[in-house]
Protein backbone atom coordinates (compact mmCIF):
# COMPACT_ATOMS: atom_id res chain seq x y z
CA UNK A 1 0.00 0.00 0.00
CA UNK A 2 1.36 3.04 -1.26
CA UNK A 3 0.24 6.89 -0.11
CA UNK A 4 -0.12 7.92 -3.87
CA UNK A 5 -1.14 6.31 -6.91
CA UNK A 6 -0.04 6.61 -10.36
CA UNK A 7 -2.65 7.78 -13.74
CA UNK A 8 -2.56 8.24 -17.31
CA UNK A 9 -2.79 12.46 -17.40
CA UNK A 10 -5.89 14.05 -19.53
CA UNK A 11 -5.95 17.23 -21.69
CA UNK A 12 -7.07 18.97 -18.36
CA UNK A 13 -4.07 18.22 -16.64
CA UNK A 14 -1.48 18.67 -18.99
CA UNK A 15 -0.64 22.24 -17.90
CA UNK A 16 -0.23 21.38 -14.55
CA UNK A 17 1.95 18.83 -15.16
CA UNK A 18 4.02 21.14 -16.96
CA UNK A 19 4.23 23.52 -14.48
CA UNK A 20 4.92 20.99 -11.81
CA UNK A 21 8.06 20.00 -13.71
CA UNK A 22 8.96 23.69 -13.99
CA UNK A 23 9.19 23.66 -10.33
CA UNK A 24 11.10 20.68 -10.03
CA UNK A 25 14.24 22.33 -11.96
CA UNK A 26 13.23 25.35 -9.81
CA UNK A 27 11.66 27.70 -12.83
CA UNK A 28 8.34 29.68 -12.53
CA UNK A 29 5.58 28.53 -14.76
CA UNK A 30 5.55 29.08 -18.59
CA UNK A 31 4.04 32.15 -19.67
CA UNK A 32 0.79 31.73 -21.94
CA UNK A 33 3.13 31.76 -25.16
CA UNK A 34 5.41 29.75 -24.37
CA UNK A 35 2.78 27.01 -23.19
CA UNK A 36 1.56 27.61 -26.32
CA UNK A 37 4.41 25.31 -28.23
CA UNK A 38 4.67 23.28 -24.89
CA UNK A 39 1.04 22.40 -25.27
CA UNK A 40 1.71 20.45 -28.48
CA UNK A 41 4.37 18.57 -27.10
CA UNK A 42 2.17 16.61 -24.80
CA UNK A 43 0.29 13.28 -26.89
CA UNK A 44 -2.49 11.27 -25.60
CA UNK A 45 -1.45 8.57 -23.55
CA UNK A 46 2.24 9.32 -23.45
CA UNK A 47 2.28 11.78 -19.82
CA UNK A 48 2.02 10.43 -16.57
CA UNK A 49 1.13 11.91 -13.15
CA UNK A 50 1.40 11.27 -9.50
CA UNK A 51 -1.17 11.88 -6.84
CA UNK A 52 -1.77 12.24 -3.13
CA UNK A 53 -4.09 14.15 -1.48
CA UNK A 54 -5.84 14.84 -4.55
CA UNK A 55 -2.98 17.06 -5.97
CA UNK A 56 0.03 16.45 -8.73
CA UNK A 57 2.44 15.61 -7.11
CA UNK A 58 5.02 13.99 -9.77
CA UNK A 59 5.18 13.84 -13.43
CA UNK A 60 6.92 12.96 -16.28
CA UNK A 61 6.40 11.94 -20.21
CA UNK A 62 7.74 10.87 -23.53
CA UNK A 63 7.79 12.00 -26.97
CA UNK A 64 6.92 9.65 -30.30
CA UNK A 65 10.47 8.69 -32.24
CA UNK A 66 12.37 6.36 -33.62
CA UNK A 67 15.88 5.37 -33.05
CA UNK A 68 18.63 3.91 -35.54
CA UNK A 69 20.57 1.09 -34.79
CA UNK A 70 24.22 -0.41 -35.96
CA UNK A 71 23.13 -1.79 -39.49
CA UNK A 72 20.70 0.72 -40.34
CA UNK A 73 17.67 -0.27 -38.88
CA UNK A 74 15.28 2.35 -37.03
CA UNK A 75 13.19 1.35 -34.10
CA UNK A 76 10.20 2.71 -32.13
CA UNK A 77 11.63 4.23 -29.71
CA UNK A 78 10.27 6.74 -26.89
CA UNK A 79 11.87 10.08 -25.78
CA UNK A 80 11.32 10.54 -22.16
CA UNK A 81 11.21 14.00 -20.61
CA UNK A 82 10.37 16.09 -18.10
CA UNK A 83 10.62 14.09 -15.35
CA UNK A 84 10.12 15.83 -11.77
CA UNK A 85 8.65 14.75 -8.11
CA UNK A 86 7.91 17.83 -6.11
CA UNK A 87 10.50 18.92 -3.44
CA UNK A 88 8.16 17.64 -0.09
CA UNK A 89 7.46 14.16 -1.86
CA UNK A 90 10.95 13.02 -3.17
CA UNK A 91 12.92 10.29 -2.11
CA UNK A 92 9.63 8.11 -1.11
CA UNK A 93 9.75 5.80 -4.62
CA UNK A 94 7.13 8.44 -6.60
CA UNK A 95 9.87 8.57 -9.23
CA UNK A 96 10.36 4.45 -9.18
CA UNK A 97 6.70 4.17 -8.91
CA UNK A 98 6.24 6.05 -12.45
CA UNK A 99 9.20 4.50 -13.73
CA UNK A 100 7.33 1.20 -13.21
CA UNK A 101 4.18 2.54 -14.84
CA UNK A 102 5.77 3.94 -17.99
CA UNK A 103 8.23 1.18 -18.72
CA UNK A 104 5.52 -1.12 -18.69
CA UNK A 105 3.22 1.28 -20.93
CA UNK A 106 6.18 2.01 -23.08
CA UNK A 107 6.89 -1.91 -23.76
CA UNK A 108 3.28 -2.57 -24.21
CA UNK A 109 2.77 0.34 -26.97
CA UNK A 110 5.40 -1.92 -29.03
CA UNK A 111 8.08 1.03 -28.50
CA UNK A 112 11.73 -1.04 -28.28
CA UNK A 113 14.22 1.90 -26.54
CA UNK A 114 13.45 4.36 -24.34
CA UNK A 115 16.00 7.16 -24.29
CA UNK A 116 16.67 10.08 -22.37
CA UNK A 117 18.87 13.16 -20.90
CA UNK A 118 19.99 13.12 -17.32
CA UNK A 119 20.29 15.78 -15.27
CA UNK A 120 22.17 13.95 -12.53
CA UNK A 121 23.68 10.76 -13.24
CA UNK A 122 22.95 8.36 -10.05
CA UNK A 123 18.62 8.67 -11.24
CA UNK A 124 18.76 6.41 -14.18
CA UNK A 125 20.83 3.32 -13.76
CA UNK A 126 18.45 1.71 -11.68
CA UNK A 127 15.42 1.65 -14.17
CA UNK A 128 17.64 0.14 -16.83
CA UNK A 129 18.56 2.85 -18.75
CA UNK A 130 22.79 3.17 -19.31
CA UNK A 131 24.84 5.90 -21.33
CA UNK A 132 24.72 5.04 -24.66
CA UNK A 133 26.02 7.69 -26.77
CA UNK A 134 28.38 10.50 -26.07
CA UNK A 135 29.18 14.45 -27.50
CA UNK A 136 31.91 16.93 -27.63
CA UNK A 137 31.65 20.52 -27.15
CA UNK A 138 34.31 22.81 -29.04
CA UNK A 139 35.45 25.78 -28.76
CA UNK A 140 37.32 27.47 -31.69
CA UNK A 141 39.34 30.64 -31.78
CA UNK A 142 38.17 31.75 -35.41
CA UNK A 143 40.73 34.89 -35.53
CA UNK A 144 43.78 31.94 -35.17
CA UNK A 145 41.43 29.31 -36.90
CA UNK A 146 42.80 29.90 -40.66
CA UNK A 147 41.34 27.49 -41.91
CA UNK A 148 43.41 25.13 -44.56
CA UNK A 149 40.87 25.13 -47.64
CA UNK A 150 38.18 26.93 -49.01
CA UNK A 151 34.60 25.98 -49.95
CA UNK A 152 33.70 24.16 -53.15
CA UNK A 153 30.04 24.60 -53.11
CA UNK A 154 27.60 26.94 -52.53
CA UNK A 155 26.22 27.97 -48.52
CA UNK A 156 22.92 30.70 -48.93
CA UNK A 157 20.84 31.80 -45.51
CA UNK A 158 17.55 30.93 -45.52
CA UNK A 159 15.16 33.09 -43.65
CA UNK A 160 12.22 32.04 -41.85
CA UNK A 161 9.96 28.83 -42.51
CA UNK A 162 11.46 27.97 -45.58
CA UNK A 163 14.85 27.58 -43.53
CA UNK A 164 13.43 25.40 -40.99
CA UNK A 165 11.18 23.22 -44.00
CA UNK A 166 14.80 22.87 -45.57
CA UNK A 167 16.34 21.61 -42.54
CA UNK A 168 13.78 19.48 -41.13
CA UNK A 169 13.56 17.56 -44.74
CA UNK A 170 17.62 17.41 -44.54
CA UNK A 171 17.53 16.47 -41.08
CA UNK A 172 14.40 13.54 -41.36
CA UNK A 173 16.63 12.68 -44.64
CA UNK A 174 20.50 12.72 -43.36
CA UNK A 175 20.15 11.80 -39.41
CA UNK A 176 19.55 8.16 -39.63
CA UNK A 177 22.55 7.39 -41.56
CA UNK A 178 24.43 7.33 -37.98
CA UNK A 179 23.30 4.97 -35.26
CA UNK A 180 21.83 6.88 -32.03
CA UNK A 181 19.97 9.27 -34.13
CA UNK A 182 16.45 9.63 -33.08
CA UNK A 183 13.73 11.25 -35.28
CA UNK A 184 12.77 14.35 -33.92
CA UNK A 185 8.83 14.87 -33.13
CA UNK A 186 7.07 17.90 -34.67
CA UNK A 187 6.83 19.56 -31.41
CA UNK A 188 10.97 19.61 -31.00
CA UNK A 189 10.78 21.53 -33.91
CA UNK A 190 8.06 24.68 -33.14
CA UNK A 191 10.25 24.11 -29.01
CA UNK A 192 13.53 24.12 -30.25
CA UNK A 193 13.83 26.13 -33.50
CA UNK A 194 10.54 28.32 -34.47
CA UNK A 195 10.18 29.98 -30.95
CA UNK A 196 14.21 30.09 -30.44
CA UNK A 197 14.63 31.46 -33.87
CA UNK A 198 12.17 33.90 -33.02
CA UNK A 199 13.43 35.08 -29.94
CA UNK A 200 16.74 34.20 -30.40
CA UNK A 201 17.27 35.45 -34.28
CA UNK A 202 18.57 32.17 -34.81
CA UNK A 203 20.00 31.39 -38.22
CA UNK A 204 19.97 28.37 -40.85
CA UNK A 205 22.55 28.25 -43.76
CA UNK A 206 22.02 25.80 -46.15
CA UNK A 207 24.18 24.21 -48.87
CA UNK A 208 24.17 22.61 -52.12
CA UNK A 209 26.82 21.60 -54.27
CA UNK A 210 26.24 24.11 -56.80
CA UNK A 211 28.72 27.25 -56.65
CA UNK A 212 25.91 29.87 -58.57
CA UNK A 213 24.31 32.69 -56.76
CA UNK A 214 20.90 32.37 -55.25
CA UNK A 215 17.97 34.44 -55.08
CA UNK A 216 16.79 36.91 -52.27
CA UNK A 217 14.66 35.17 -49.91
CA UNK A 218 17.33 31.97 -50.63
CA UNK A 219 14.25 29.53 -49.93
CA UNK A 220 15.74 27.52 -53.27
CA UNK A 221 19.09 26.14 -54.36
CA UNK A 222 20.22 28.46 -57.24
CA UNK A 223 21.45 25.00 -58.60
CA UNK A 224 22.01 21.42 -57.34
CA UNK A 225 20.26 19.34 -54.65
CA UNK A 226 20.55 20.74 -50.79
CA UNK A 227 22.71 18.41 -48.82
CA UNK A 228 23.36 20.46 -45.58
CA UNK A 229 22.35 22.91 -43.24
CA UNK A 230 23.79 24.83 -40.25
CA UNK A 231 21.49 26.52 -37.54
CA UNK A 232 23.22 29.28 -35.35
CA UNK A 233 23.15 32.18 -33.48
CA UNK A 234 25.57 35.04 -33.08
CA UNK A 235 25.75 36.31 -29.23
CA UNK A 236 27.02 39.98 -29.50
CA UNK A 237 29.96 41.17 -27.42
CA UNK A 238 33.60 42.07 -28.79
CA UNK A 239 35.60 40.87 -31.48
CA UNK A 240 38.79 41.77 -29.80
CA UNK A 241 39.95 38.84 -27.39
CA UNK A 242 41.58 41.34 -25.66
CA UNK A 243 38.15 43.15 -24.47
CA UNK A 244 35.47 42.02 -22.31
CA UNK A 245 33.57 38.71 -23.39
CA UNK A 246 34.13 37.61 -27.49
CA UNK A 247 31.21 38.07 -30.02
CA UNK A 248 30.49 34.27 -30.17
CA UNK A 249 29.16 32.17 -32.86
CA UNK A 250 27.12 28.84 -31.78
CA UNK A 251 26.46 25.85 -33.80
CA UNK A 252 23.44 24.48 -32.82
CA UNK A 253 22.77 21.66 -35.28
CA UNK A 254 24.96 21.03 -38.03
CA UNK A 255 23.72 17.99 -40.56
CA UNK A 256 25.69 16.83 -43.55
CA UNK A 257 25.07 14.28 -46.54
CA UNK A 258 28.92 14.17 -47.21
CA UNK A 259 32.91 15.14 -46.09
CA UNK A 260 32.41 17.80 -48.76
CA UNK A 261 29.19 19.23 -47.54
CA UNK A 262 29.81 19.09 -43.60
CA UNK A 263 33.65 20.90 -44.70
CA UNK A 264 31.35 23.44 -46.23
CA UNK A 265 29.25 24.54 -43.85
CA UNK A 266 32.24 24.55 -41.00
CA UNK A 267 34.28 26.79 -42.96
CA UNK A 268 30.83 29.13 -43.61
CA UNK A 269 30.73 29.47 -40.26
CA UNK A 270 34.00 30.17 -39.47
CA UNK A 271 34.42 32.57 -42.45
CA UNK A 272 31.45 34.66 -41.00
CA UNK A 273 32.86 38.29 -40.32
CA UNK A 274 33.33 40.24 -36.40
CA UNK A 275 32.78 36.84 -34.68
CA UNK A 276 35.63 35.99 -32.31
CA UNK A 277 34.64 32.87 -30.48
CA UNK A 278 32.73 29.88 -31.69
CA UNK A 279 31.36 27.34 -30.27
CA UNK A 280 29.57 24.01 -30.78
CA UNK A 281 27.83 21.81 -28.15
CA UNK A 282 26.63 18.29 -28.63
CA UNK A 283 28.74 17.30 -31.67
CA UNK A 284 29.82 14.00 -32.33
CA UNK A 285 32.99 12.37 -30.74
CA UNK A 286 34.22 12.10 -34.29
CA UNK A 287 33.59 14.88 -36.00
CA UNK A 288 37.70 16.44 -37.53
CA UNK A 289 36.98 19.79 -37.07
CA UNK A 290 40.74 20.46 -36.30
CA UNK A 291 41.85 18.88 -39.47
CA UNK A 292 40.53 21.63 -40.81
CA UNK A 293 42.29 24.58 -39.54
CA UNK A 294 45.82 25.79 -40.16
CA UNK A 295 46.44 26.27 -36.47
CA UNK A 296 44.92 22.96 -34.90
CA UNK A 297 45.26 24.81 -31.52
CA UNK A 298 42.57 27.21 -32.37
CA UNK A 299 40.11 24.31 -31.51
CA UNK A 300 39.81 23.20 -28.19
CA UNK A 301 37.68 20.44 -26.75
CA UNK A 302 36.18 21.74 -23.96
CA UNK A 303 33.81 19.02 -22.68
CA UNK A 304 32.95 15.79 -23.41
CA UNK A 305 29.77 14.08 -21.80
CA UNK A 306 27.14 11.55 -21.35
CA UNK A 307 24.51 12.34 -24.20
CA UNK A 308 22.10 9.56 -24.17
CA UNK A 309 20.58 7.01 -21.51
CA UNK A 310 19.18 4.05 -23.23
CA UNK A 311 16.53 1.98 -22.08
CA UNK A 312 16.35 -1.66 -23.93
CA UNK A 313 12.46 -1.74 -22.94
CA UNK A 314 11.90 -5.43 -25.55
CA UNK A 315 15.90 -6.82 -25.07
CA UNK A 316 15.05 -10.15 -28.07
CA UNK A 317 13.79 -7.54 -30.25
CA UNK A 318 16.02 -4.64 -29.98
CA UNK A 319 19.11 -7.18 -30.15
CA UNK A 320 17.47 -8.51 -33.22
CA UNK A 321 17.28 -5.35 -35.04
CA UNK A 322 20.78 -4.37 -34.98
CA UNK A 323 23.84 -6.08 -36.94
CA UNK A 324 27.18 -8.02 -35.90
CA UNK A 325 30.30 -8.61 -37.36
CA UNK A 326 31.87 -11.22 -38.52
CA UNK A 327 33.21 -13.40 -35.55
CA UNK A 328 32.80 -16.12 -32.67
CA UNK A 329 29.83 -16.60 -31.27
CA UNK A 330 28.77 -15.72 -27.87
CA UNK A 331 26.18 -15.97 -25.15
CA UNK A 332 25.16 -13.17 -22.87
CA UNK A 333 23.15 -13.55 -19.71
CA UNK A 334 20.78 -9.90 -18.78
CA UNK A 335 19.43 -9.17 -15.94
CA UNK A 336 16.24 -6.69 -15.68
CA UNK A 337 14.37 -6.05 -12.35
CA UNK A 338 11.89 -3.83 -14.01
CA UNK A 339 11.43 -5.56 -17.15
CA UNK A 340 12.15 -9.49 -16.01
CA UNK A 341 10.82 -10.80 -19.18
CA UNK A 342 13.52 -9.32 -20.91
CA UNK A 343 16.04 -11.50 -18.82
CA UNK A 344 17.75 -14.20 -19.78
CA UNK A 345 20.36 -16.29 -22.20
CA UNK A 346 20.93 -14.72 -25.79
CA UNK A 347 23.37 -16.22 -27.93
CA UNK A 348 24.73 -13.77 -30.81
CA UNK A 349 26.46 -14.82 -33.68
CA UNK A 350 27.34 -12.86 -36.88
CA UNK A 351 23.56 -13.98 -38.31
CA UNK A 352 21.53 -13.09 -35.28
CA UNK A 353 20.77 -13.64 -32.19
CA UNK A 354 18.78 -16.13 -30.49
CA UNK A 355 17.12 -16.68 -26.74
CA UNK A 356 18.86 -20.01 -25.15
CA UNK A 357 18.81 -22.11 -22.23
CA UNK A 358 22.59 -22.51 -22.35
CA UNK A 359 24.79 -20.90 -18.89
CA UNK A 360 25.89 -17.35 -19.92
CA UNK A 361 29.35 -16.78 -20.68
CA UNK A 362 28.83 -12.89 -19.96
CA UNK A 363 26.15 -11.60 -17.14
CA UNK A 364 25.11 -8.03 -16.86
CA UNK A 365 22.39 -5.88 -16.02
CA UNK A 366 19.99 -4.40 -18.60
CA UNK A 367 21.13 -1.02 -18.40
CA UNK A 368 25.19 -2.36 -19.37
CA UNK A 369 23.95 -3.74 -21.88
CA UNK A 370 22.28 -0.92 -22.89
CA UNK A 371 25.65 1.52 -22.87
CA UNK A 372 26.73 -1.18 -25.17
CA UNK A 373 24.69 -1.79 -27.45
CA UNK A 374 25.15 1.18 -30.14
CA UNK A 375 28.99 0.45 -29.88
CA UNK A 376 29.85 3.13 -27.60
CA UNK A 377 31.51 1.55 -25.17
CA UNK A 378 33.24 -2.23 -25.27
CA UNK A 379 32.99 -4.87 -23.38
CA UNK A 380 36.28 -5.08 -22.47
CA UNK A 381 35.81 -1.87 -21.04
CA UNK A 382 33.00 -3.05 -19.33
CA UNK A 383 34.80 -5.63 -17.51
CA UNK A 384 37.79 -4.12 -16.42
CA UNK A 385 35.66 -1.45 -15.11
CA UNK A 386 33.62 -4.38 -13.13
CA UNK A 387 30.57 -3.06 -14.92
CA UNK A 388 29.97 -7.03 -16.08
CA UNK A 389 30.73 -10.82 -14.80
CA UNK A 390 33.06 -12.79 -17.22
CA UNK A 391 32.25 -16.25 -16.06
CA UNK A 392 34.01 -17.37 -19.38
CA UNK A 393 37.63 -14.99 -19.46
CA UNK A 394 37.09 -14.86 -23.16
CA UNK A 395 33.51 -13.84 -23.41
CA UNK A 396 34.23 -9.67 -23.67
CA UNK A 397 36.63 -10.15 -26.07
CA UNK A 398 34.39 -12.30 -28.33
CA UNK A 399 31.41 -10.05 -27.69
CA UNK A 400 33.38 -7.16 -28.38
CA UNK A 401 34.43 -8.35 -32.05
CA UNK A 402 30.72 -9.02 -32.74
CA UNK A 403 29.27 -5.72 -31.49
CA UNK A 404 32.23 -3.19 -33.02
CA UNK A 405 31.20 -0.02 -35.27
CA UNK A 406 33.11 1.98 -37.06
CA UNK A 407 31.33 5.28 -36.33
CA UNK A 408 31.02 6.18 -32.92
CA UNK A 409 26.94 6.19 -31.87
CA UNK A 410 25.81 10.11 -31.50
CA UNK A 411 22.22 11.50 -31.56
CA UNK A 412 22.85 15.15 -32.16
CA UNK A 413 19.17 15.82 -30.98
CA UNK A 414 19.06 17.40 -27.35
CA UNK A 415 15.63 17.05 -25.49
C1 LIG B 1 14.78 13.04 -18.24
C2 LIG B 1 14.59 14.21 -17.32
O1 LIG B 1 13.60 14.82 -17.32
S1 LIG B 1 15.90 14.60 -16.29
C3 LIG B 1 15.16 15.65 -15.05
C4 LIG B 1 14.96 14.91 -13.76
N1 LIG B 1 14.34 15.82 -12.81
C5 LIG B 1 15.04 16.57 -11.95
O2 LIG B 1 16.27 16.50 -11.86
C6 LIG B 1 14.22 17.51 -11.11
C7 LIG B 1 14.63 17.51 -9.65
N2 LIG B 1 14.55 16.19 -9.03
C8 LIG B 1 13.39 15.50 -8.87
O3 LIG B 1 12.31 15.91 -9.28
C9 LIG B 1 13.46 14.17 -8.13
O4 LIG B 1 14.51 14.24 -7.19
C10 LIG B 1 13.71 12.95 -9.03
C11 LIG B 1 12.61 12.89 -10.10
C12 LIG B 1 15.07 13.05 -9.75
C13 LIG B 1 13.70 11.69 -8.18
O5 LIG B 1 12.41 11.49 -7.66
P1 LIG B 1 12.16 10.68 -6.28
O6 LIG B 1 10.69 10.47 -6.18
O7 LIG B 1 12.86 11.35 -5.19
O8 LIG B 1 12.88 9.31 -6.59
P2 LIG B 1 12.63 7.95 -5.74
O9 LIG B 1 12.22 8.30 -4.34
O10 LIG B 1 11.73 7.06 -6.50
O11 LIG B 1 14.10 7.41 -5.75
C14 LIG B 1 14.46 6.10 -6.07
C15 LIG B 1 15.91 5.90 -5.74
O12 LIG B 1 16.71 6.80 -6.52
C16 LIG B 1 17.52 7.60 -5.66
N3 LIG B 1 17.56 8.93 -6.25
C17 LIG B 1 16.51 9.58 -6.81
N4 LIG B 1 16.91 10.78 -7.25
C18 LIG B 1 18.21 10.89 -6.95
C19 LIG B 1 19.16 11.93 -7.14
N5 LIG B 1 18.81 13.09 -7.73
N6 LIG B 1 20.42 11.72 -6.72
C20 LIG B 1 20.75 10.54 -6.12
N7 LIG B 1 19.88 9.53 -5.90
C21 LIG B 1 18.62 9.71 -6.31
C22 LIG B 1 16.79 7.58 -4.34
O13 LIG B 1 17.68 7.86 -3.27
C23 LIG B 1 16.25 6.19 -4.30
O14 LIG B 1 17.30 5.29 -3.94
P3 LIG B 1 17.01 3.92 -3.12
O15 LIG B 1 16.03 3.14 -3.97
O16 LIG B 1 18.35 3.32 -3.01
O17 LIG B 1 16.42 4.38 -1.84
Amino acid sequence: MTDHDIRVLDDSQYRTAHTLFRGTLHHTAAPDDQWAFARESYDEGRAFGAFADGEMIGTLQSFPSRLAVPGGAVLPHAAVSRVGVRADWTRRGVLSAMQRAQLRALRSAGDVIATLRASETAIYGRYGYGVATRYRALRIDRLKAAPRTRPVGRVRLVEGEAGERIARGLFDELSPGRAGTIARWPAWWSLNVRRVAAEENVKIAVRSAASGTSGTSGASAASGEDDGYVAFKVVPGSHDPNEGKPTTLMVLDLWARDAEAWADLWLFVLGIDLVAEISAFGRPLDEPVQWLLGDRRACRIVDEADETWLRLLDVPAALAARTYRQAEPVVLGVRDAYLPENAGSYRVTADGVTRVDDAPELVLDVDVLASAYLGDVSFTSLAAARRLDAPTPTAPARADALFAVSTPPWSGTYF
